[in-house]
């Protein structure tokens, strides 16, 4: 039946970052629904069903001369692709005390245990990004808190919030998949204090929140830190994540012109995650 056929397609690119991660997006909004990152680029698996001889023509990268992209196809059946995916699939631990880990994985004894459904790469703690963002939340007090999570992808990071004592958590996500995906996993974890919402900054309004969290990327959070500085309350704080050391003084000047200022920032394989005060 074709709906237990996968098309994988191996992908092998240069500079693996961040094609890897550039190719993951837009292969996501043709239709691919899972992701392995390899050392020498990503293999990318749609349902034969949802197939067809053109699914790259909406690619954009692939176009890219700065970049070398090959790859090559083949179908599979379901059975190997959970295989393939389960076993590269490892445990993230973040400071000893977070495991982000798949239903598939064995529970181990661990303050924040945290069941994330892997179906795309984003939001499983793998990514740079993510590990540093969880790492933040595991260093604030959360405690009594209100949350907002934005950008949430799969809901990791409002999952952790909750786990550490926030009060009441709003995770939006611009993308049906990530809000459906954040749905199913804030379920998973037995939460029931987070409200997942789809849309973006215009969701806001006149809502007030003691912690802002946005994990995006640059030109984003730039045009969207405004909407967010509306919505801290005084003495609040904003983590954001998802751009490149070099784009720090960037954002850090967007803050510093609304009265925020940086307490500290964490730097992993050139990208950052900074942390401002109100
Ligand atoms: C880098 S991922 C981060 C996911 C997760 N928060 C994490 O830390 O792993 C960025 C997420 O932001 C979402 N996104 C992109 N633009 C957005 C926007 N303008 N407003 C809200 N979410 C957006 C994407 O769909 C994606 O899920």
């Amino acid at each position: 039946m074709a709906e237990n056929i996968y098309m994988e397609y191996q992908f092998i690119v240069e500079p693996v970052q961040p094609v890897s991660d550039i190719l993951i997006a837009e292969l996501g909004e043709v239709g691919f629904e899972s992701f392995v990152e390899e050392e020498t680029g990503v293999l990318a698996y749609i349902q034969k069903g949802d197939w067809h001889e053109d699914i790259l023509e909406g690619v954009s990268i692939l176009e890219n001369t700065d970049f070398k992209i090959s790859y090559e196809a083949k179908e599979i059946e379901q059975e190997n692709w959970n295989a393939t995916w389960e076993q590269n699939f490892q445990p993230i631990l973040v400071n000893d005390v977070c495991m982000v880990r798949a239903p598939f994985h064995e529970k181990k004894e661990i303050e924040y245990d945290i069941i994330i459904e892997p179906k795309m790469s984003f939001g499983t703690g793998h990514h740079e990004t993510t590990h540093m963002m969880l790492q933040h939340i595991l260093h604030l007090d959360l405690e009594g808190k209100t949350v907002l999570d934005m950008g949430c992808g799969t809901g990791v990071l409002a999952i952790l919030a909750s786990k550490r004592g926030a009060k009441k958590i709003d995770a939006i996500d611009i993308d049906n998949w990530c809000y459906l995906n954040s749905l199913e996993n804030v379920e998973r974890n037995g939460i029931h204090n987070i409200s997942v919402l789809e849309g973006d900054a215009s969701l806001l309004d006149g809502n007030k929140y003691d912690i802002i969290i946005a994990n995006i990327n640059r030109n984003i959070l730039l045009k969207d830190i405004p909407k967010y500085k509306h919505s801290l309350s005084e003495g609040g704080v904003l983590l954001v994540s998802g751009f490149y050391r070099k784009d720090l003084p960037l954002i850090s000047e967007k803050c510093h012109e609304l009265g925020l200022r940086i307490e500290k920032n964490i730097e992993k394989n050139n990208w950052v995650a900074a942390k401002y005060v109100f």
